[in-house]
């Protein structure tokens, strides 16, 4: 896969001339320059509380979030995303990790799957600039829409808001988007997703992140993906990881959501951080190989083994 220069970086028209440059700067880093993105999701310490860290099938060495740091810095990411506080406390010590900082987030006792679920900004751009002020290497905001909820607009228009500025600041953007709320009756449906990603694209966003497709009539998951994929347009779509299972298979299904279904990347947590560190550190060189440099499943599965590595040079 050939890597892109600088001057193939599309610049949406939001980004101001004085920040095309940081704009560039942060879209090459955050993509490692081939315009795909590996993110590495680090928010679910307040989306699912403790439950994603500890117990039964979890490394004990998920416990301390500095396992987070120590996997992004160890290994090959894009983004480590994460809320501002989280990156605050331990970015003097991981500096060369590209940081995403999520706006909001709610925890899972609120907004079940029969309620609306609303997840508010829980701080301003001016608190994200000012860490990057002081040198957090911050490339760009997450937020994320529960679509469909009762409080669909107030997510709509933070964000909105939020990706104007952030443009204009020369940040990416990646909204998360989830289908969900009393108005959804199947969260996968291809259709709503491939309609949650054609808002990320009205909203300005760089990136999508959305739930893999699940089609009722048969169709794989990939080939329904393609419909969301292309919705997307200009926006890069990337599907989350979900619940921990084993390397082969979400190797597999990631190389079919970027190759069959148009994926521009992965945006995963679970399935990395449960892991040990040695193992967690393999498995993100494993999915870069899929999705930074095009290496096929068997390559990507021999880095996971151990029997082949991965670095960046490789990229
Ligand atoms: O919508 P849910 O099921 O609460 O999951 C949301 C979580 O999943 C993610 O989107 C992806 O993380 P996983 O790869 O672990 O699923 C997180 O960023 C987020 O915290």
């Amino acid at each position: 896969m050939p890597k892109i220069t600088r001057d193939q970086v599309r610049v949406p028209a939001d980004v101001m001339p004085e920040a095309r440059d940081e704009y560039i700067s942060n879209y090459m880093k955050a993509t490692r320059e081939t315009g795909r993105l590996m993110l590495f999701a680090c928010d679910q310490k307040i989306e699912h509380l403790n439950k994603d860290f500890y117990g039964e099938g979890i490394d004990i060495a998920d416990l301390d979030p500095e396992h987070l740091f120590k996997i992004g810095s160890e290994g090959v990411c894009g983004v480590l995303a994460g809320q501002r506080g989280l990156v605050a406390q331990y970015a003097a010590d991981y500096p060369e990790i590209n940081y995403l900082v999520k706006m909001n987030s709610k925890t899972n006792l609120v907004g079940t799957k029969q309620e609306d679920p609303y997840s508010p900004q829980l701080y301003d751009l001016d608190a994200v600039l000012a860490m990057k002020e002081a040198g957090v290497n911050v490339v760009g905001l997450g937020y994320t829409i529960y679509l469909g909820s009762e409080y669909e607009a107030t997510m709509m228009a933070e964000a909105g808001e939020l990706i104007a500025q952030a443009h204009a600041n020369g940040l990416i953007v990646v909204l998360w988007i989830y289908p969900r709320g009393k108005a959804v009756t199947a969260e996968k449906d291809p259709d709503l997703i491939a309609g949650a990603a054609g808002v990320a694209l009205c909203l300005g966003a760089d990136f999508v992140k959305v739930n893999p497709p699940k089609p009722e009539d048969g169709t794989p998951a990939a080939e329904a993906l393609k419909i969301a994929s292309t919705a997307a347009g200009r926006c890069g779509l990337v599907c989350a990881g979900g619940s921990t299972v084993d390397a082969e298979t979400f190797l597999t299904q990631l190389y079919d959501q970027i190759h069959v279904g148009g994926a521009c990347g992965n945006a995963t947590g679970r399935n990395i951080h449960q892991r040990s560190l040695d193992e967690a550190v393999r498995l993100t060189k494993a999915i870069s190989a899929i999705t930074l440099a095009d290496w096929t499943v068997a390559d990507a599965l021999a880095v996971f083994n151990g029997e082949r590595d991965f670095t960046l040079a490789d990229i």
